[in-house]
């Protein structure tokens, strides 16, 4: 069944959302994107008002008008409030890849549940277990909020850990203290990756019982403290409680992307998957002087630097062979669905910072990012990275690698190419080190189908929220977690992002726009109100 759906999805690229219904609230007609640029983040809060005062005397449904208006001037009370929240939440320094970092991880579990608490959800921890021997995962947090069976049930998914981030990486603040400039740009690691949006959650919870508002759904959620480094162990809990925790989820909303832009928000209904390698090469029994030891010596750097050159070109061609074999064939429908798009390259090049792209065509560009596989190189493990000129051989050096997957490929047959091409080119290479490849984590690529009431919800509440129709996009990242959520608990989708293209996750300078944070935590919260509005499929 869902092997059918998904063929006759991959192709699929929709960009405007035509086939939504017409909100129930519609927006004013001045909050055109550009228009919205140029507002002030008071004036839009006070239209957003305006508009919603004038529907209250004019819809249908004048409960959930009235709830929405109190709804959002209790947001706009509790900015300060919501602020705090998210500067505490980047203060601890959450990182799920490095090791040392791990009671960090699991005191920002300690204190989410806590928060969550707090506001009256219940939480239990589920512990995956161990990372390897010594290293436990950190425990994914069960909520649950409400639980009328006359009300709909969503089931919400985030992650509290971040990457790794050093001020010395050329962060202009700290990357744990959040740090707001004159603009409203809050700085700092896993402001919107994934933090800022998680905590939107929870301060869609305060707003209603500060507003005295009846909650419009049941939600359930899991947050996780593994999403950049894989997911470990999240599959198996989701595998066992799709059935007993989460039994009631009628759908699923993961705020955990980016708008293409940065000024007309999206839905999304698809990602790419991520299969990470490590090409370990080693030989001596010790960093060595190269004075001593050069030319004397098969050196490990040098093997893998020839090794990871055969891997990717530099226009992004990927040169394992097989690779594109398995990617969904591009169609006519496809191509046409691109040139619709309202994207240009100078949106890229804000969010990029420079105009380095390979192509200079913004409908390529896309194509690329959504449905065409990429292979990157992340970086050396055991190289001398320090500024300064050491003259040392390092001794061992572990190459990391991740390959960005798409339909149709399966993951076992990307490692078995991955594998095969490696130890053809290290048999080429001649060499006495010892080389060897694995598999650290992959994940699924996904794709939904977004003709569907969850869509619809999100589409009204960002219309509502934003004054304009939501595109849909598809996503160049992975949520590993995605495809499972669908197929253990049979349920629609939807990614409903909440920070904008300029927000730098995984590099420097990761920002949250506040006025992204204070709409967006709006729409998480209207959202869920056109849940309960909308007729079940
Ligand atoms: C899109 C999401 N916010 C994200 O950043 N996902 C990560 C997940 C990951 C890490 N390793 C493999 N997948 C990403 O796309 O890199
Ligand atoms: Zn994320
Ligand atoms: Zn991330």
């Amino acid at each position: 069944m869902f092997g059918l759906l998904r063929r006759n999805l991959v192709n699929r690229v929709v960009i405007n959302t035509t086939k939504a219904a017409p909100p129930l609230l519609s927006p004013s007609p001045h909050h055109t994107p550009t228009r919205l640029a140029r507002f002030t983040s008071t004036h839009y809060y006070n239209s957003n008002h305006r508009e919603l005062y004038r529907r209250y005397h004019t819809s249908i449904n004048h409960k959930m008008v009235a709830d929405l208006k109190a709804y959002y001037e209790q947001v706009d009370a509790l900015e300060g409030a919501f602020v705090e929240r998210l500067r505490k939440a980047v203060a601890i320094p959450s990182v799920s890849a490095e090791p040392e970092r791990r009671p960090d991880v699991v005191k920002m579990a300690e204190w989410l549940k806590a928060e969550l608490e707090t506001l009256g959800a219940s939480v239990q921890y589920y512990y995956p277990g161990e990372q390897h021997p010594g290293l436990d995962l950190p425990p994914v947090l069960l909520g649950r909020y409400g639980s009328d069976p006359n009300k709909r049930t969503i089931l919400v998914y985030g992650h509290y850990d971040v990457q790794p981030a050093f001020k010395e990486d050329g962060w202009d603040s700290q990357p744990f203290d959040l740090t707001i400039d004159k603009d409203g740009r809050m700085f700092g690691r896993g402001s919107t990756d994934d933090k800022g949006p998680v905590l939107g959650w929870l301060n869609v919870i305060e707003a209603h019982k500060k507003a005295n508002l009846e909650f419009p759904v049941n939600l359930l959620m899991c947050f996780e403290g593994m999403e950049e480094s894989g997911s470990e162990g999240l599959e198996e809990m989701i595998k066992k409680e799709a059935k007993n925790f989460y039994k009631d989820t009628d759908a699923v909303c993961i705020s955990d992307n980016y708008w293409l832009g940065t000024t007309k928000p999206c839905l999304t209904y698809g990602l790419r998957g991520c299969s990470y390698y490590q090409l370990e090469v080693s030989g001596p029994g010790q960093d060595l002087h190269s004075g001593v030891y050069g030319g004397t010596v098969t050196e490990p750097m040098t093997d893998l630097t020839n090794l990871m050159t055969t891997l990717v070109d530099n226009k992004g061609k990927i040169l394992i062979p097989g690779i594109y074999d398995q990617v969904a064939p591009l169609t006519d429908k496809e191509v046409a669905l691109y040139q619709n798009i309202d994207f240009g390259m100078d949106t890229i090049h804000e969010a990029l910072g420079s105009t380095t792209t390979i192509s200079n065509d913004a409908k390529e560009t896309l194509m690329k990012r959504w449905r065409f596989p990429s292979l990157s190189l992340h970086g050396i493990e055991g190289a001398y990275y320090a500024p300064g000129a050491k003259t040392v051989i390092p001794a061992k050096v572990i190459g990391k690698f991740s390959i960005r997957t798409v339909p149709n490929m399966e993951l076992a047959e990307v490692t078995r190419l991955v594998t095969a091409h490696v130890e053809k080119e290290a048999a080429k290479l001649g060499t006495n080190n010892t080389i060897k490849v694995s598999l650290i984590h992959d994940g699924k690529w996904w794709v939904a189908d977004p003709d569907h009431w969850n869509f619809r919800a999100a589409a009204k509440a960002t219309e509502q929220v934003w004054g304009v129709k939501p595109d849909l996009t598809r996503e160049g990242g992975s949520i590993p977690i995605t495809l499972t959520f669908e197929e253990e608990t049979g349920k629609n989708v939807l990614l409903l992002p909440m920070g904008t293209s300029t927000d730098q996750p995984h590099s420097i300078n990761e920002k949250l726009d506040k006025k992204n944070y204070i709409q967006g935590t709006k729409l998480l919260g209207s959202y869920l109100h056109y849940v309960a509005e909308e007729k079940m499929e």
